[in-house]
């Protein structure tokens, strides 16, 4: 479960002497259940990928709480903050954020590295993950040799890799043709029913926001609307 407190979040810009306050979250409460796949919208610069950035601890509060997993994450430092995004996370981006050096198989596997995990016990897992996102035999391919589909299935693969509770997405199929759009929201649907990952999911797109069982509505940094999706 995802909560969040009486948040608050501004930015300072400018220099010192002239330094301006930019308030960007203003009194955010959103509860997120375990299981929930939930969508973050809002017109750009609202405050979407700021909410995300608090959630996984890129940036701090300037007031309020994140708890998750019962954890009272907004009180960690960023050692602690790596070992729990490591634990409970998972992250795609609508650039996938892949490393370009590293082929396919490495890209999957570094999170179970950065985690110790033995070599053998990460070959299995690895193998495992690349069958069930469809890209058996992809492995050294890097992924400027992939379409852009493609890479956004290793990307899905290195967040399942460490089977995290939660799964935070910002834009997710903003990459994607029409076509993989949908697999990948089927796979998501799959992923939540069979498995219980809880999603946020920042987008744009209205096929997007209609997966999801609630909507979270930034408008100027205050969450207006928070929607029931009545879909059947
Ligand atoms: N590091 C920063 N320093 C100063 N202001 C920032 C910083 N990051 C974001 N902002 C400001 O915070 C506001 C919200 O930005 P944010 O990126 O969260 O919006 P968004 O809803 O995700 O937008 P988009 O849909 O365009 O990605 C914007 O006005 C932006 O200029």
């Amino acid at each position: 479960m995802i909560e969040v407190h009486q948040l608050h979040h501004s930015f300072y810009v400018g220099k010192k002497n002239k330094r301006q306050e930019v308030p960007v979250l203003r009194n955010i409460n959103v509860k997120i259940l375990e299981g929930e796949i939930v969508s973050v919208v809002g017109k750009s610069g609202s405050g979407k990928s700021t909410l995300l950035n608090l959630l996984s601890g890129y940036i701090k509060p300037t007031e309020g709480t994140v708890n998750i997993q019962g954890e009272q994450v907004s009180d960690y430092t960023e050692e602690q903050w790596a070992d729990f995004r490591l634990e409970n996370l998972g992250f795609i981006f609508q650039s996938f954020q892949l490393i370009p050096s590293m082929d396919a198989y490495q890209n999957v596997e570094l999170p179970l590295v950065m985690k110790g995990v033995p070599e053998n016990k990460r070959r299995e897992q690895v193998q495992e993950i690349f069958k069930r996102v469809n890209l058996d035999g992809f492995e050294a391919h890097y992924p400027s040799e992939l379409s852009g589909g493609q890479q956004q299935r290793v990307s899905v693969a290195r967040a399942l890799i460490v089977n995290p509770p939660i799964i935070l997405a910002d834009e997710p199929t903003g990459s994607l043709d029409k076509e993989t759009e949908e697999e990948l929201l089927s796979f998501i649907r799959q992923l939540n029913q069979e498995e219980n990952i809880t999603f946020v999911i920042i987008t744009h797109d209205e096929e997007v926001a209609a997966i999801a069982d609630r909507k979270i509505h930034l408008d100027d940094g205050k969450v207006t609307v928070e929607e029931e999706n009545y879909e059947v």
